[in-house]
Parts: C-alpha cells; sequence; structure tokens
C-alpha cells in the first residue's frame, strides 16, 4: 500500500457523508471530480500506454473515468470512452458533456476489442447496490480476460465498498485509486486482493475523522518502563489453560506473556506442560495433575485469582474446562482483566451482557461458533461487541479490533502466522501488555502489531514457511522497534 498518509476507513455512508460535507462547505462537486480524475491520470501516464480504454459506468465513478479519459486525450494519448448502463447522475452528464465538445469518441453499451493496453474501471464505485447486474457483470468479464493493464478506480467494480465482498462478479484491478481515505471493502479479503497495489488520491475533501482506522506504528502504545522499578511493576499474569490433551498451547501463551514484558507469569494447568520450564525457567509453573478444569477448581486456585490482575483463559483447553470458565466469569468478570482464547470462548454464549474488562480473541471458526450471522460484516462485529458488552479481537488474514465504538485493523499479518499455536502466542502477548497497564483496546493494537510485524521481518529472513510461535516469541523485540 502507498500513500498512507490517511489511516481512516471509510463505509460507503461515510464517503457519502464526506463528500456532502465537502460540497455544503462550498468545494464543487466538478472540482473534486476533475481532482480525482488528474489523480488516475498521472497513474495511467506512468504506465506509458498506447491505447487507453475507459469503461465508464453512468454514475459519478462513471464521470471520473470519463473526466480522466478527457485528461489523458488532452495528453495526446489515444484513448477511446465506453459507456454502460442508463441512469445518468448529474456529475456523469456534465463530463460527457464537456468529454464530447473535447471531441473524444464515445461508444455505448458496445462490445469493445482486445486492443486496449490500459483499461481504466469506472463503471462502479461505492455507489454499488446488491449483486452486479448481468449486462455489467458480461463487461466485468470482458475486463478482466484481457490482457491490459487495469486501474480500478475508488475501488474495483463489483466489490461491496462495505465487506470486501465479490457481489457476483469483479473487476480485478492491477491499481486502485481511492479517493480521499481508504474504504472496509479495499481493507477486507476478497477485496484487498482485487484492489492490488492501493493508492489514495487526496481530493479537497472536508476533514472527517472515521471510528474506524488501520493500524500503523503511531498509534503503537509501549508500556513504560522505570529505571527504579521491580517486577510488581509490571503486572501479574495467570494463565489457566491446557488439557491432558494439548499441553503446547499454554506454553506459548506464558512465553508470549513474558517476551512482552510482565513482570510475573504463573501458568497453571491440567496436564503436563512442565516442557515450559526448560524454555524459560522464570515462569511460575504447575499442573493439577487430571485431564480439564473442573468447577470446583476454583476454591483451590483462589489465591493465584486474587494476586493476578490478568487471567488468560483458553489456549488448549477443551469443552470439558467450560463449567469452570462460566463460573470464574461469574466470580471475577466484573473486577478483573480476563483474556478468553481459543475453546474458553464458547462460555460467553452463558451470558447476556459481559464487561469491557473481558476481551474475547477468536479466530473466524470461534466466533461463527457464538454469533451465527457474522458474515464478512464490521458492522454486525461492531453490534455483537456492544451488546456482549465485551472487547473482540477478532483474528483472521485481516486482524479487527473492536469495543463497538471504535475499530481498528491490522494489515501486517502474513502466512507465516497460518500455523496452529499463533493465537496461542498472541493472547500471552496481549494478556502480558494488559499487565503492565495498557487498556484491553490498545493491547490488542500494540500486541497483535508487534507479534506481526515480528512475524513479517523474520519472514523476509527465514520465508514464511520456516517461521514457528516459538521462534516468533524469542525475536519479539523485533517488532518493538517502531
Ligand atoms: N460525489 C462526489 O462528490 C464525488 C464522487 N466521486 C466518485 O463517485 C463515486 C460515487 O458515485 P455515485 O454515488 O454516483 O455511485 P457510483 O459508484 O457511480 O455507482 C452508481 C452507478 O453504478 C450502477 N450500479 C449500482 N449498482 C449496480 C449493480 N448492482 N449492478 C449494475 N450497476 C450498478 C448504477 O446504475 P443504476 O443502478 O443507477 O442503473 C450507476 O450507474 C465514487 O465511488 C467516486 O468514484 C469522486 O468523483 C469524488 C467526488
Ligand atoms: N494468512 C494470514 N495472514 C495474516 N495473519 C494470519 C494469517 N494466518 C493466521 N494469521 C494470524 O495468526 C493467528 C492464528 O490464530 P489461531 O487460529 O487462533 O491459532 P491457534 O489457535 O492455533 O493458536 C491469528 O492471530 C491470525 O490473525
Ligand atoms: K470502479
Amino acid at each position: 500500500m502507498e500513500n498512507i498518509f490517511e489511516t481512516n476507513v471509510l463505509d460507503s455512508n461515510e464517503a457519502k457523508v464526506m463528500d456532502k460535507l465537502t460540497i455544503e462547505s462550498g468545494i464543487m462537486e466538478e472540482t473534486l471530480m476533475e481532482q480525482a480524475a488528474f489523480a488516475i491520470a498521472d497513474v495511467a501516464s506512468s504506465f506509458s500506454p498506447k491505447k487507453i480504454l475507459c469503461v465508464a459506468g453512468t454514475g459519478n465513478n462513471g464521470g471520473d473515468c470519463i473526466a480522466a479519459g478527457r485528461i489523458l486525450h488532452n495528453k495526446g494519448y489515444n484513448v477511446e470512452i465506453y459507456i454502460y448502463g442508463k441512469n445518468q447522475s448529474n456529475g456523469f452528464k456534465k463530463q460527457l458533456l464537456i468529454a464530447e465538445n473535447y471531441g473524444l469518441k464515445i461508444k455505448y453499451n458496445k462490445d469493445f476489442s482486445d486492443e486496449y493496453d490500459l483499461i481504466i474501471d469506472g463503471l462502479i464505485g461505492i455507489g454499488l447496490n446488491g449483486e452486479v447486474r448481468s449486462s455489467i457483470k458480461t463487461v466485468i468479464e470482458k475486463i478482466n480476460s484481457s490482457n491490459a493493464k487495469v486501474i480500478s478506480e475508488d475501488i474495483p467494480s463489483g466489490i461491496s465498498s462495505d465487506t470486501g465482498e465479490v457481489m457476483g462478479d469483479a473487476v480485478h484491478a492491477d491499481i486502485t485509486i481511492t479517493f480521499g481515505n481508504l474504504k472496509i471493502g479495499q481493507i477486507l479479503y476478497p477485496g484487498r486482493e482485487f484492489s492490488g497495489k492501493l493508492k489514495i488520491a487526496e481530493l479537497s475533501f472536508k476533514k472527517f475523522i472515521s471510528n474506524r482506522k488501520i493500524i500503523t506504528p503511531d498509534i503503537i502504545k509501549v508500556p513504560n518502563r522505570k529505571k527504579d522499578s521491580h517486577k510488581y511493576d509490571y503486572g501479574n499474569v495467570l494463565i489457566l489453560a491446557g488439557s491432558s490433551k494439548y499441553p503446547g498451547a499454554p506454553i506459548l501463551t506464558a512465553l508470549g506473556a513474558q517476551r512482552i514484558g510482565a513482570g510475573l507469569v504463573t501458568l497453571i494447568t491440567p496436564g503436563d506442560s512442565s516442557k515450559i520450564l526448560s524454555f524459560e525457567p522464570s515462569i511460575i509453573y504447575s499442573s493439577l495433575n487430571k485431564n480439564n478444569f473442573e468447577k470446583n477448581d476454583l476454591k483451590k486456585l483462589n489465591d493465584e485469582i486474587e494476586r493476578a490482575n490478568v487471567i488468560i483463559l483458553g489456549p488448549g483447553m477443551t469443552e470439558d474446562s467450560i463449567e469452570f470458565v462460566v463460573e470464574l466469569i461469574k466470580k471475577q468478570g466484573r473486577t478483573k482483566n480476563i483474556v478468553l482464547d481459543a475453546e474458553s470462548i464458547q462460555a460467553i454464549k452463558e451470558f447476556e451482557s459481559l464487561s469491557e474488562n473481558i476481551l474475547i480473541t477468536p479466530h473466524v471458526g470461534e466466533m461463527k461458533k457464538i454469533f451465527k450471522n457474522l458474515k464478512n460484516n464490521i458492522f454486525e462485529l461492531e453490534r455483537f461487541s456492544k451488546q456482549k458488552k465485551c472487547i473482540i479481537m477478532l483474528k483472521s488474514s485481516i486482524t479487527t479490533i473492536t469495543d463497538g465504538e471504535k475499530t481498528f485493523f491490522n494489515l501486517l499479518g502474513s502466512s507465516s502466522l497460518s500455523k496452529g499455536g499463533s493465537g496461542d502466542l498472541l493472547s500471552g502477548i496481549v494478556g502480558g501488555l494488559i499487565a503492565q497497564g495498557l487498556d484491553t483496546i490498545n493491547a490488542c493494537i500494540t500486541g497483535s502489531y508487534i507479534m506481526y510485524k515480528t512475524a513479517k521481518e523474520l519472514s523476509n529472513e527465514y520465508t514464511e514457511y520456516f517461521i514457528t510461535p516459538k521462534l516468533i516469541s524469542e525475536n519479539l523485540y523485533i517488532g518493538f522497534k517502531l
């Protein structure tokens, strides 16, 4: 991604509001279109094309496209404009008239040939409503089967700017030039892939602050470490995780919490995770010597629970431990910081509402088990977080963090993380940051940033095949270098 001076991520409604506020402030729609068109024409020229095809719809996205064609024609390029659709927006009509006055060749609803080496896709932008109609689908297929380079205006036609979903069919762009701000549909897959390289063209929009942002180094908050300090200044993390079946997962969680700087890390598990002591003897370890946690273990663990300022539950647990988790949430859910990962997340089904000191860190499969309606839908995720009153870090190729009001997207991940154990490590890292005093949202932002950045840097050296969660934990210092 280039030119990321703007980290706001807008939905289509916000983009329309931003347009409206700008126009109400006195900037004319024609001015914005001209700026958008110049930005497109600049990028188009950089390809040194021999023959350019502008494929325009009849909305303002099409208007931008015609204007870009006119600017390129004026620069001396060989340009043809093909128009598809009926209902013409005012912006479109104006651009069509100017293009005709400037002597451009324009064709309507006709099949185009294969002779172009650059196509500008201005069929549909943020105005897409529903599945792409069949007449436009045919045009999209034709663009995708051409050998020409493709520049999409604002968003590849056919991608929902709100979800990133392909609405029937969508243009596969080499470059997408978006106007003013990023849109959700360019951030989330598959839209991200269809967008190709992303560029933001800064038009004269009125400043618009969205509650959704991508995570960039400037918002990372690393907890302070004082010269005059002791271990109790950096928090006490209690990890209640694992089972006789999965003894490895809690080891990674404990390593994550330790390597991110927590003062004390205690791991108590039903199974045998004693290998942790050979990896990191400073971790306080004990086993309950059974298969799973049971409700009545809570009493035994009372002292450790009281001492902890963060409790991480879940990695390596099986569903047999759920009753224990439910009971712990009932007793401590309003007072302690609790991180629910992996199987323990299912416990929240038992609660109508939780509290903002509870974080759940599901991957998409785990999220679907607690929330069946979730598709690729940020609005639903935000609603769910608000309704349940808990913070959510939804882990995927793009990790989304929300408290229902503010939402952050981590775009740094890579396939080196698509391995069992990455999530276990992450819950430890995030818990370790909460222990050091970061609020939960900032712990998720900073923890996921440090871990994913470490994975990325290591992958550059060792490949995405070779990296393991343990190797990431041992090299976490790399991610601290912002
Ligand atoms: N306003 C401004 O100041 C600025 C706006 N800007 C630009 O305007 C864009 C937004 O323009 P917009 O609102 O006119 O909508 P737009 O993306 O062209 O889509 C409408 C067209 O798509 C068509 N269409 C829709 N759904 C369809 C479907 N399912 N299947 C098939 N066709 C479908 C629809 O056809 P209809 O349904 O009307 O028949 C109509 O032709 C924005 O992305 C940016 O590029 C920039 O210039 C900066 C300043
Ligand atoms: N292709 C990818 N791109 C970016 N991040 C990824 C990718 N695959 C996995 N991840 C990240 O790796 C982690 C995997 O978590 P999870 O599935 O819970 O692992 P486990 O439960 O095995 O520990 C998540 O943080 C996820 O965001
Ligand atoms: K488009």
